[in-house]
């Protein structure tokens, strides 16, 4: 199940911000005095490309409740559903706060509450004034299947995957690290294997490490490759599989040399430019499956996130945010 929001919907002339990390886009309302009850129908509005302002979510500046946060990131899915975590979203919320002096920029860092906990970020600054980029960190992830979720009944079969002497996070009673695989099959063929990693949201990982191995039909045209992969066909019959009650964001990765490619497939959007969580998750899953050092660059289709997953078990994304545009919308 996911969440729609259940806002009665707002009416007037609303400033706004539009924001994106990596072109991974939001809509921003000062919503500090939380009057901003806008509804599913509004929100698919604003995010439309053609009727709207055009973005992935929105995303409402509200106080924070819990002690020591500087406020509080609502974020909205394009069509009207709640996520609890966005990470392009809590870099660009930093952004929005320091730079209309919210939060002062002096102090460096801040605490922004999100609907999966309080996240620590510190922050530099451009010559202009401007915050540049934002270091953020993003938590332990969960690999507990029931807590990611999934549901393994629902699979053709699920294995544990076990990596020794990494993190020390308590499994089956031993300090080791583990999480679940997947693997489902796409109608028509083939399978796939998915790690399943909760970084506060739902992600099902498919690290694939020979595209020749699939069949064509799944590329649209040219190369087999990450950049040809049918993402939207793929993603979109995945995203909403049995297996995954909360719905899933699905990413697609390769590793080599240069780092880990990852295109994703986002729950209630659809395929963006970037996905903060969705990198976090997949360099989690990469170094779960050996296939990646437990730091690394994460490139996406709109650029680079260098994520750590560190020796506290925290897994630390650095990125830039940046400001699009300001303007008012009638709702
Ligand atoms: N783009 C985000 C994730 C936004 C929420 C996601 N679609 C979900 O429903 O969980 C990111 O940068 O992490």
């Amino acid at each position: 199940m996911t969440m729609e929001i259940t806002g009665a919907g707002v009416a007037g002339r609303y400033p706004f911000a539009k924001l994106h990390g990596l072109g991974n886009d939001f809509v921003f309302f000062d919503d500090r005095d939380e009057t901003m009850d806008v509804s599913v129908d509004q929100v698919k509005r604003l995010c439309d490309r053609r009727f709207g302002i055009g973005a992935d979510g929105v995303i409402l500046v509200r106080p924070a409740r819990l002690e020591g946060c500087d406020g509080l990131m609502y974020y909205i899915n394009a069509d009207g559903t709640l996520a609890q975590m966005c990470g392009n979203g809590v870099r660009c919320f930093a952004k929005y706060v320091v730079d209309r002096g919210i939060v002062d920029a002096a102090r460096g860092s801040l605490t922004v509450e999100t609907l999966a906990g309080p996240r620590a970020i510190r922050f530099t600054m451009d010559e202009a004034g401007r915050l540049a980029t934002a270091q953020v960190d993003m938590g332990a992830p969960v690999l507990e299947a029931a807590e990611v979720p999934l549901n393994a009944a629902a699979a053709d079969e699920a294995a544990t995957v076990v990596a020794e002497d990494r993190a020390a996070r308590p499994c089956d009673g031993q300090t080791r690290s583990c999480a679940t695989t997947l693997t489902l099959a796409y109608p028509g063929g083939p399978s796939f294997a998915f790690v399943g990693v909760s970084m506060g949201n739902p992600h099902a990982v498919c690290l694939i490490d020979d595209w020749e191995a699939l069949p064509a039909h799944l590329f649209k045209g040219g190369e087999k490759s990450l950049e040809t992969f049918d993402v939207d066909a793929v993603g979109a019959y995945f995203e909403s599989h049995p297996a995954f009650p909360e719905k899933t964001n699905v990413e697609f990765a390769c590793v080599d040399d240069s780092g880990i490619a990852m295109r994703v497939f986002e729950r209630g959007c659809g395929e963006t430019m970037a996905c903060g969580t969705g990198a976090c998750a997949t360099l989690v899953a990469a170094a779960l499956t050996e296939r990646s050092e437990r730091e690394n660059d994460v490139h996406l289709r709109g650029g680079t996130l260098h994520i750590l997953w560190d020796e506290t078990d925290h897994v630390i994304m650095t990125g830039p945010a940046e400001e699009a545009f300001i303007g008012e919308v009638e709702l």
